[in-house]
């Protein structure tokens, strides 16, 4: 990407977007536009028609999304299908339509089979059935990366997909039911500390397996993918590193300094049994994550605790 080229950040409010916008500008891009949600809803077809005939960027990182933990993908399928796909096919196809040289769709890891081999290889994609309580937005995701794939084949554009794990980090989402696990631990565990409980209680049995990777070292990831990668099979970005659920409830409770009992409830869903990213590709393109679990988890609650924008979406 040129340093002054046009590049539209799609979900630049949100935790991944911010952190792509953070890494560009700290990169010397100097031409970045961002609408918010509210300017432009990506589920509207004509309003992305019109925005993208106005604007033409040369390049699009889109990582807007209806994003959300395994308890609102597992009780709003519909919507977490309808939204998802409505969006990624106008922001791709009006890409397309308007010239965009290359294009970032970012997936998740719950595209791969539940019971995929682990690590998970890009090529075990659609070789088995999917995890339920993600099904939905995990269709989806599989819809854009095709779509993307597609493109390119029939029309030769450079348009790329990139599947992160799960992610953490500042501007992350805090709310009790609809978030994900790392930023509930933090929120739930902190007001613990405050109240003085002696007992909290988390989701599941604790021994489900999950793999975290640091937001902005994401960021740092799609900005070089974005310069140094080309081709129709998606990318896994993550640490290649796992731990229990049961691991990350202790890791968390010592970096925000709760000392009492955690307790499991096992009538919430436990999700996929383990979902660890094989990153031999990512490596072998030239990257690295930096930001080790504890150190990301001591800087995500730095930004809990003093950041005025922290959102319960
Ligand atoms: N968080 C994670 O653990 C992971 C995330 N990812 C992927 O990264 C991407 C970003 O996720 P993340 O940053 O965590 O999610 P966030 O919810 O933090 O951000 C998503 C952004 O998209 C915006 N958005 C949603 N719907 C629309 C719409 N119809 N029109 C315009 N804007 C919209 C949201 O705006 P508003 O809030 O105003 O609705 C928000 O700013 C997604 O593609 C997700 O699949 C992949 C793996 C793991
Ligand atoms: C990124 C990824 O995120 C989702 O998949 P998930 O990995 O299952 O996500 P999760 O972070 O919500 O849970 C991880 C594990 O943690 C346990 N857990 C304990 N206590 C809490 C808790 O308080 N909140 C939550 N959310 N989980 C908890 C929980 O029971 C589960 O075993 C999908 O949206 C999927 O589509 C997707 O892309």
């Amino acid at each position: 990407m040129e340093k002054d080229a046009k590049i539209y950040v799609a979900g630049h409010r949100g935790m991944v977007g911010s952190a792509i916008v953070r890494q560009l500008e700290k990169e010397g891009y100097t031409n970045i536009i961002t609408r918010t949600h509210k300017e432009l809803d990506l589920c509207r077809q004509d309003a992305v028609e019109e925005f993208f005939a106005k604007e033409k960027p040369d390049y699009v990182f889109l990582a807007a999304a209806k994003v959300g933990g395994i308890m609102a993908n597992s009780e709003a399928l519909a919507d977490f299908m309808y939204d998802n796909m409505v969006l990624e096919m106008n922001v791709i196809h009006e890409a397309w339509k308007n010239g965009c040289k290359k294009l970032m769709f970012l997936g998740s890891s719950c595209i791969y089979p539940r019971m995929a081999p682990q690590p998970m290889k890009e090529s075990c994609l659609l070789t088995s059935e999917l995890e339920k309580t993600n099904e939905a937005y995990a269709l989806a995701k599989i819809s854009g990366l095709k779509y993307c794939e597609f493109l390119n084949r029939q029309y030769g554009t450079d348009y790329i997909s990139v599947m992160p794990t799960n992610l953490y980090g500042p501007n992350d989402n805090y709310h009790p039911e609809h978030s994900h696990v790392l930023p509930a631990l933090i929120r739930r565990f902190h007001e613990a500390k405050e109240a003085g409980l002696k007992e909290v209680t988390c989701w599941g049995t604790g021994t489900p397996l999950r793999e975290f990777l640091y937001v902005d070292d994401l960021a740092d990831a799609c900005v070089y993918l974005m310069n140094h990668y080309s081709g129709n099979e998606t990318v896994n970005l993550g640490t290649g590193k796992e731990l229990t659920i049961k691991e990350l409830t202790e890791l968390v409770a010592k970096v925000v300094g709760y000392e009492g009992e955690i307790k499991w409830d096992s009538t919430k869903p436990d999700g996929t049994p383990r979902k660890l990213l094989d990153v031999s590709k990512l490596e072998g393109l030239g990257w690295k994550y930096k930001t080790e679990l504890e150190e990301g988890i001591r800087l995500t609650y730095d930004d809990f605790l003093h950041n005025p924008m922290r959102a319960e979406r």
